[in-house]
């Protein structure tokens, strides 16, 4: 379920930026395109064979200094190390090898994980016998590419992926809820982390088998098991990850995709700011049910206006979540704490709902007939069938005449009904349309 993490490493100016963009932008489709979020380039999903991983460019340090360069070289290397699966290291085939490759050779090589060696600028073939002193760094066969050319791309994905771990990391049982927080730096994440589990009713269990490098932190509330996602991530969390954003980003997002519901932690005494939304943003697009957490409430001086306001603006701000429950909590005084859990127990169980195909088709045949599809130029959307396909979340698929009829708003109309309908509370809903000879 969480997706393998690639990192493409090198020294300034091999061409890793270029190799970032051929691997995603156009020998792989980028998965999921969710409009109105916008996505950076820190990090893209992108899938090869039917694999999908995370790529990370860790590019885009300069120093005037060698020591600083080199230094900085060094600290990009250990976070790809310490959060990659792959390592995709870059070399310059036009330059040869220089002390910086040296040096993040040796780190490399030392760390034991998979290292592919990419020696880019490899424009045509004349320059392939270039490639054979890059054997001598000792972390394996070089592979010539040219991220300008986009040549030699396929041979060297089909090597990354072969070391991808075989096995399912987190085989938790079906009917354990995984949780996990996320929220910009010092919201308190953690402090909430041990206010729940310092719950009296909460009883740190020992599921067995599943607590692979004891990242995650697994309890039982009110006879349901759930398990705190990568408890560990956020507590170790220091001064190296803070300053790149990039690695917590993608320590998030793995722990999103492990989940089935995220809480997304804001501080109630400094408001929303622009770090929230993306972390909303990414919180949406993840899939998961999702709860906002509005912490430190305690903090905050109030009046009987004060709550509503700030429901006002997490609505405002963060209109693809309307779906989302709003609670407000405070982890100091543990105000309001209790509230969680049961709020994820009813979440996760929306976020698995399941509709009966006739029952959904009956409500799409009323909304149609109470408002019908607009047309255009004279042609009108028909919706023929409609049928759950997955859940987790909820995955609709609507088979229509011409899915080019569909338009954003009517679609909207049509998640309200289904809303209306289900008490899909927490969970995102996904409308797929097809044309019907799909
Ligand atoms: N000839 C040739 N030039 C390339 C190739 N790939 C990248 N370049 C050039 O090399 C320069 C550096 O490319 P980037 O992709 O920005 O390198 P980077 O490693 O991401 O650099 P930083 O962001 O500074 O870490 C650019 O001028 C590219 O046009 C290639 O395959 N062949
Ligand atoms: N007043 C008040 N302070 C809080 C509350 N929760 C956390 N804090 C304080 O906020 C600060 C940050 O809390 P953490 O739990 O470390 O926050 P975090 O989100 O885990 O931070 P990072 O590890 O940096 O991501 C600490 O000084 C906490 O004591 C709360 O409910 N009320």
């Amino acid at each position: 379920m969480a997706n393998p993490v690639v990192a493409i490493v090198g020294r300034p100016n091999v061409g890793k930026s270029t190799l970032f963009n051929r691997i995603v932008g156009e020998r792989l489709a980028i998965v999921e395109d969710v409009p109105g979020v916008t996505r950076d380039r820190l990090y893209s999903k992108a899938e090869w064979l039917g694999k999908s991983f995370y790529l990370i460019d860790t590019g885009g340090i300069a120093f005037d200094d060698h020591d600083a360069l080199i230094d900085s070289i060094r600290h990009q290397a250990e976070l790809a190390i310490d959060e990659a699966d792959v390592i995709i290291f870059v070399v310059d085939g036009t330059v040869g090898i220089t002390e910086e490759d040296q040096s993040v050779a040796r780190m490399l090589f030392r760390s034991k994980k998979p290292i592919v060696l990419a020696v880019n600028k490899i424009d045509n073939t004349k320059r392939l016998h270039d490639i054979y002193e890059f054997y001598s760094l000792g972390v394996g066969e070089p592979y010539p590419v040219s991220g300008a050319h986009a040549t030699g791309i396929g041979d060297l994905l089909d090597e990354v992926i072969k070391h991808f771990p075989e096995h399912e990391e987190d085989a938790y049982d079906e009917d354990v809820i995984r949780v996990s927080l996320i929220g910009r730096p010092n919201v308190g994440k953690s402090s909430l982390v041990n206010a729940l589990l310092g719950e009296e009713r909460v009883i740190v269990s020992d599921i067995a088998g599943t607590t692979r490098d004891a990242i995650d932190t697994p309890f039982m509330f009110e006879g349901q098991e759930y398990v705190l996602i990568d408890t560990a991530g956020m507590r170790k969390r220091g001064k190296v990850y803070e300053s790149t954003e990039k690695y917590s980003v993608m320590r998030a997002l793995r722990a999103m995709e492990r989940s089935d519901v995220v809480l997304v932690v804001l501080n109630g005494e400094e408001g929303i700011i622009e770090q929230d939304k993306k972390v909303a943003g990414y919180a949406h697009e993840a899939g998961r049910g999702v709860i906002i957490v509005v912490n430190k409430w305690d903090a905050v001086e109030k009046d009987e206006r004060t709550m509503n306001r700030f429901v006002a603006e997490i609505r405002q701000e963060f209109k693809y979540l309307s779906y989302a429950p709003i609670l407000f909590v405070s982890a100091k005084t543990k105000q309001r704490v209790h509230t969680i859990l049961p709020k994820v127990a009813q979440v996760a169980e929306q976020h698995a709902f399941r509709i009966a195909t006739p029952v959904l088709n009956d409500l799409i045949q009323e909304a149609t007939t109470v408002t019908p599809p607009p047309s255009d130029k004279g042609r009108r959307l028909r919706i023929n069938y409609a049928t759950q396909v997955s859940v987790k979340p909820p995955t609709l698929v609507l088979f229509v005449n011409d899915k080019e009829l569909m338009h954003f708003s009517y679609q909207r109309y049509l998640e309200n009904k289904i809303r209306e309908a289900f008490p899909l509370e927490g969970t995102p809903i996904r409308i797929l349309v097809r044309n019907k000879s799909e």
